[in-house]
């Protein structure tokens, strides 16, 4: 006889199903698509390169397909997020980001006003750290303990399939030996690498109207690399060389690629870190839930944040001979920002802000945020 009552001794999940489009046209940024499947043919990846630059030089922003990460795979993991979010909270807070350390491994509770509104923060979060042996005394929720089997592979396989192939696209681009920025980076070595489940909440029309419809401020992630899977309900919105806001289309079974600070440092610029912001969805999605699944590439804690020695920076004039020769000396020198110090110094200076901005408050809109000699604009405004 088949058994009625499922055996399986995990709390079941709440299936996420996806939304349809949206029917609206919006102005959509033009993104390219780079197919990894083609990584592996001959001449592959000097084309994908190819087709790659000037989306990394310009846009900062790209879209992969040809991941081999199955649609199946992708689901479970959209199905643990979700639940995860409809747990109660105390639950959710067993494990919480500790912000005064700039540490955002674990649940970020949505606590914040929006400028001087009284409208909240609508999105919540959970990051997950690798699964390496620096990482495994870590606390982690039952639920995500309980799907270990299917949460580790996938942060991995993610890692292994799209981000190892993009840093030799980048190494190929800066006319790098392949392996520079992989090495920086590796799965293996400790990171604040995470993989994050995250949920915007819809607000009401009357709430959105008060705060410019604004989900998250524009701003530019803080690691390396930002992998978002893409999602069918939009919202996110990048400025484009231009200074226009344009929106980022749904791709299915893609992901929606952009750089980050770190790798900017690393590149000195070459490689830009886009400023995105999300936004109220169009009229159609406004009410929906949307949830979101991405791994946030950082640098090895390790890594030195001195530009690298790229006969490309040298010929176009990103760096002079004299700064790639300081670059080289500077690596092993105890004074230089590293990975993890960056990576953290940004995070506790975000997140241990009491408010988050308002669209019209461009109070702090030329504020640069400073780690030693390495800074960037912080775009919060
Ligand atoms: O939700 C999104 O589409 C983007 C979120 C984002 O930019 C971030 O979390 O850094
Ligand atoms: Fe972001």
């Amino acid at each position: 006889m088949p058994a009625l009552v499922s055996t399986d001794p995990r709390p079941s999940l709440v299936p996420w199903t996806e939304h349809p489009v949206t029917t609206e046209s919006l102005d959509w940024a033009p993104l390219v698509i780079i197919d990894l499947a083609k990584f592996d043919k001959p001449n592959g990846k000097q084309e994908l390169a190819n087709d790659l630059k000037d989306a990394v030089r310009l846009w900062g922003f790209w879209t992969v397909v040809g991941t081999g990460i199955a649609q199946d795979q992708l689901n479970r993991q959209l199905d643990i997020g979700n639940t995860f979010f409809k747990q109660p909270l105390a639950d959710k807070k067993k494990v919480s980001c500790n912000f005064s350390e700039g540490n955002y491994f674990g649940y970020r509770e949505p606590l914040r006003f929006i400028g001087t509104s009284n409208v909240k923060e609508n999105m919540e979060m959970l990051n997950l750290p690798k699964y390496t042996p620096d990482y495994e005394s870590l606390p982690r929720h039952d639920l995500v303990k309980a799907y270990e089997s299917e949460i580790q592979p996938f942060h991995r396989l993610v890692w292994d399939n799209v981000i190892r192939k993009l840093f030799v696209l980048f190494a190929i681009i800066l006319e790098l030996p392949e392996d520079y920025f992989v090495e920086r980076h590796q799965y293996e070595k400790p990171s604040e690498d995470h993989l994050r489940y995250m949920i915007y909440h819809p607000r009401p029309a009357e709430e959105d109207e008060k705060i410019g419809g604004q989900w998250s401020a524009g701003h530019t992630d803080f690691g390396s690399l930002t992998l978002l899977f893409s999602q069918s309900v939009a919202g996110l919105q990048i400025r484009t060389p231009s200074n226009e806001w344009k929106w980022v289309k749904h791709v299915p079974g893609g992901i929606t690629c952009n750089a980050a600070d770190t790798l900017s440092f690393l590149s000195k610029g070459y490689i830009k870190s886009t400023v995105h912001r999300v936004v109220r969805p169009p009229a159609d999605q406004a009410k929906l839930e949307r949830l979101g699944l991405f791994y946030f590439v950082r640098p090895g804690n390790d890594v030195p944040m001195v530009p690298a020695p790229s006969p490309v920076l040298l010929r176009e004039g990103y760096i002079s001979e004299e700064e790639a020769k300081l670059a080289a000396s500077e690596e092993q020198s105890p004074d230089v920002v590293r990975g993890f110090e960056y990576v953290r110094a940004r995070v506790k200076n975000v997140h241990t802000r009491k408010s988050t901005r308002h669209p019209q408050d461009n109070r702090d809109a030329e504020e640069v945020f400073r780690v030693k000699n390495l800074q960037i604009q912080d775009y919060y405004a």
